[in-house]
């Protein structure tokens, strides 16, 4: 799946709708909430040192006051709610990271002994207390980990710190053996994991001024190679801890593929805005807008004034952080988002609730407009070049981009990739996957006629990969989606040789075989939302038995367990018959420099005797 990760300090507030008398004030908002879960997955990485080496680094920690005095005293730990997370959620991954990091045979084992004593923490560790820690490791989501040097193996995880890092943290919850940390402050600064071109330490005017604030990036300091390598152990990971499958028939994990563009990238973002509180809004019934203008500056008698914020998730705390500009949104977005901004600012009395906005950077509409008799051709129609690009705000209205020599367009509102400049690289890696340039041979691989693009969005995948097949079908659940796929289908001259269903995934599989098309000339494209496939999915997947199944995923988790379950079942089913799958190659892809995502791209193979 291609999904979102976060909108730039994104883990989005819950989007409140405008009512429709604010609607006059022509701000979109966004209907879907495909950013939200984007901060999943901790962990420790792959250029990170083994656990074992971590802990005598980190043991050298202490508890101590801001001037080094060993304090004890605290409020009383609360109780902690036992829930356990759910699987392959943030949390559960988190729980991973927190197991490898402690030690997995000392996790199990108090674990199994069913005493709760997980959930007990250090007697010495205070709610609320600041402690001296030497960071030892990342998590999958970009956040760091570190021991506590008490009376029992603990975890504390603190965002915004690297390995190497000493830090001082105060710490605010604790969970299943560890702690959550704001982190307060850096005293030592680890240099194998800084100096990137993010680092505002050593690059002053490059990166974000919001960095260590905003939600929406974790590893802006980080060199990039390093970036790409915590991808991809981010994908190591997933597979050996959520795919059920023994590790030797797993293929190596290939390389994260970087992004061609690491920053200004982003071409979707959403800022979002509180409404004034009731008693401004009271002030301006009773007294008019400018006395509530006024409160909104200076308060009233014994209240405070209230400031409007306009941007992305505070990391770790409730509420908006006022963001004037996001260094990995285009350039186009960053000048909208100054005029947008000034827009709410100038009319933040009308709202009654707050909002978000939607920045979606667009091509001008092309000149010609193609059409399927005229379809769109690079040579035809006008060039465009990056400054011309325009930021749309409406969520009904369309938005172009192009990918390699076909043109996209789609509504605003609905699901586009959110980095174009990896889409050739990426849309390329999936047909050669599937087209083995040298290796068909030594493989013995069947190669696919037809294509079955399941998830297909506005047809990214069916639309960009459709020469190397007879036919390609597509099927989305999002009817603005499948609209679109069919709009593009025929902007890129491709009407007949494709067909668009609106429907479940699994409901493409009833009618493929009356059109035409037989598993054994297919090849499946499965790019799900973050949550996966579910069985019925992909059971008929099964039965259906193409000849190569391409599964894209913004969730690597999620993937790892749907893989897991296809070759598990596929060993099952294909036993007498002397079939199954195989996991031909598993790569991540980097569609969100700074941030701790990763996409990654499976390829099965159908193996018959
Ligand atoms: C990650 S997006 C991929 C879209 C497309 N492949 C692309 O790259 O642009 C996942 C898509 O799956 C669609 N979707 C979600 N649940 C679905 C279901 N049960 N059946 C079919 N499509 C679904 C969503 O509307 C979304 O467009």
């Amino acid at each position: 799946m291609t999904t979102q990760p976060p909108s730039p300090g994104t883990s989005s507030p819950p989007h409140k709708r405008l009512k429709s008398s604010e609607a006059t004030n022509t701000i979109d908002i966004i209907s879907t909430n495909e950013f939200t879960e984007i901060n999943e997955a901790p962990i420790k990485s792959s250029f990170l040192p083994d656990p074992t080496d971590i802990i005598p680094k980190a043991s050298t920690s202490s508890l101590t006051k801001p001037n080094g005095e060993i304090k004890v005293k605290g409020k009383k730990n609360r109780k902690q709610k036992r829930n356990l997370p759910e699987k392959y959620s943030a949390q559960d991954v988190l729980f991973h990271d927190v197991r490898d990091f402690l030690g997995t045979n000392y996790v199990d084992e108090l674990i199994s002994k069913k005493e709760g004593l997980e959930w007990e923490a250090p007697e010495e560790l205070k709610l609320y207390e600041e402690v001296t820690l030497t960071v030892g490791a990342f998590t999958v989501s970009g956040e760091s980990l570190s021991l506590f040097p008490g009376t029992k193996p603990w975890a504390i995880i603190t965002p915004f710190a690297h390995p190497g890092d000493k830090i001082r943290a105060k710490i605010h919850k604790h969970d299943r053996l560890c702690s959550f940390a704001d982190l307060i402050e850096i005293l030592e600064y680890s240099e194998e994991y800084r100096g990137g071109e993010g680092d505002r330490r050593k690059y002053p005017q490059n990166g974000c001024k919001y960095f260590g604030e905003c939600g929406g990036c974790q590893l802006q300091p980080v060199p990039y190679p390093l970036q790409l390598l915590h991808k991809k152990r981010t994908v190591q990971l997933a597979y050996q801890r959520f795919s059920n499958l023994p590790q030797d028939i797993l293929p190596e994990i290939q390389d994260t593929i970087g992004s061609p563009k690491q920053w200004g990238y982003r071409t979707k973002i959403t800022p979002h805005f509180d409404a004034p509180p009731k008693w401004i809004q009271k002030q301006l019934k009773e007294n008019g807008e400018e006395a509530a203008m006024n409160s909104l500056a200076n308060g009233n008698g014994e209240r405070k004034g209230w400031e409007l914020r306009i941007g992305f998730e505070r990391k770790g705390r409730p509420g908006v952080m006022d963001i004037e500009e996001c260094p990995i949104a285009t350039p186009v977005l960053n000048r909208k988002m100054t005029e947008e901004r000034k827009r709410v600012q100038e009319t933040i009395m009308s709202f009654q609730r707050g909002a978000t906005l939607l920045l979606r950077d667009s091509l001008p509409n092309p000149n010609p407009i193609p059409t399927s008799d005229s379809p769109f051709s690079s040579e035809t129609t006008s060039k465009v070049e990056t400054e011309d690009h325009i930021a749309i705000t409406n969520h009904k209205l369309s938005v172009y981009e192009k990918v390699g020599k076909y043109i996209f367009s789609f509504t605003a509102g609905s699901f586009f990739q959110n980095n174009n400049s990896i889409l050739i690289p990426l849309t390329e890696y999936v047909k050669e996957a599937i087209f083995p340039v040298q290796e068909t041979k030594k493989l013995k691989v069947k190669l696919p006629n037809y294509l079955i693009d399941t998830y297909c969005g506005s047809g990214l995948f069916g639309i960009t990969l459709n020469e190397k097949f007879e036919k390609v079908a597509g099927v989305e659940i999002s009817n603005d989606s499948i609209i679109a796929a069919k709009k593009n289908a025929e902007l890129n001259g491709l009407k007949d040789k494709t067909t668009w269903l609106c429907g479940k995934a699994e409901d493409i599989f009833g009618g493929l075989d009356e059109k035409g098309f037989k598993g054994e000339k297919s090849c499946v494209i499965v790019d799900p939302p973050r949550k996966g496939c579910d069985e019925p999915f992909l059971n008929q997947l099964l039965n259906f038995k193409p000849l190569t199944i391409v599964y894209v995923s913004c969730n690597v988790h999620t993937q790892a367990r749907d893989v897991g379950y296809l070759i598990n079942e596929s060993e099952i089913r294909g036993k007498e018959k002397n079939w199954k799958y195989v996991v031909e190659s598993i790569r991540g892809f980097d569609l969100f420099p700074q941030t701790a995502h990763v996409e990654s791209v499976a390829v099965l193979r159908l193996l018959e005797n």
